[in-house]
């Protein structure tokens, strides 16, 4: 298995104020999957990404990405993993104002032992004729398409992705989605998706349901929809 999540407890607040946010919590992805976790707001969805993505810690439990033991790893350590295995894209974008839009894709490269060639980024993303803008240039979909650019430039093994769609309207929803659809057959990219739209599900191989703090059902996908054919 690809991502393996053993036991993860995480509290925030401390003394009596003290509360557990995650309660234990058990799942696994294999490589190459695309996985929707789904759930109501507060359950703990952007929580549990965050300690996949090695931005929080893990209070019990471990997770493990690709043999690697996060829990154990030195700050340091947890920098490379993020720089060289993960890509992450937020429903705001945290893109850099004053770079163009290619700047900022190649900004996601830095490091990277084997970066996508931008050019052809640039031309899937259908960002090749925008290239030289700046942020406050673009639409709200070509800001995402440009921080979905930035976070495949390294080359991820791992996208992570918190609510991806929920700043945008339907069709650049889909837009956004047929996108990492794409992406993820030609670089076959694991994924993970946090939203609030279970019509997402459909595309994914596994959708897993996070109630208060709780893992409560993970359905399997064997033939997950195409995009283009899923509507809410
Ligand atoms: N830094 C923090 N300090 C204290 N409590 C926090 C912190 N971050 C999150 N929480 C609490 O943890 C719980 C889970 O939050 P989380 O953001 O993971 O939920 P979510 O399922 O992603 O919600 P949403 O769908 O609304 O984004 C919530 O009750 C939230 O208030």
């Amino acid at each position: 298995m690809y991502l393996n999540v053993k036991g993860v407890k995480k509290f925030y607040g401390q003394g009596e104020g003290r509360i557990m946010v995650l309660k234990g919590i058990e799942c696994i992805i294999e490589k190459g999957e695309i996985c929707v976790l789904l759930g109501p707001s507060g359950s703990g969805k952007s929580t549990l990404l965050n300690l996949i993505g090695g931005i929080e810690d893990i209070d019990e439990g471990s997770i493990f990405v690709d043999q690697q033991d996060l829990g154990v790893m030195s700050s340091k350590e947890l920098g490379q993993y993020r720089r060289k295995t993960l890509g992450f894209i937020f429903q705001s974008y945290h893109l850099v104002p004053h770079l163009t839009v290619k700047e900022n894709i190649e900004s996601g490269a830095y490091l990277s032992s084997s970066p996508i060639d931008i050019h052809d980024l640039l031309l899937k993303l259908g960002l090749e004729e925008h290239k030289n803008k700046y942020p406050n240039q673009l639409s709200g979909g070509q800001q995402q398409r440009t921080a979905i650019g930035r976070a495949l430039a390294k080359n991820p093994s791992l996208l992570l992705c918190d609510e991806p769609t929920g700043a945008l309207d339907y069709y650049t929803s889909k837009d956004i989605l047929e996108l990492l659809e794409r992406l993820h057959q030609d670089y076959g990219t694991t994924i993970l998706i946090v939203t609030h739209n279970d019509a997402i599900a459909k595309m994914a191989h596994r959708i897993m349901y996070l109630k208060d703090g709780q893992i409560v059902n993970i359905q399997m996908n064997p033939q997950p929809m195409a995009v283009k054919d899923i509507e809410w």
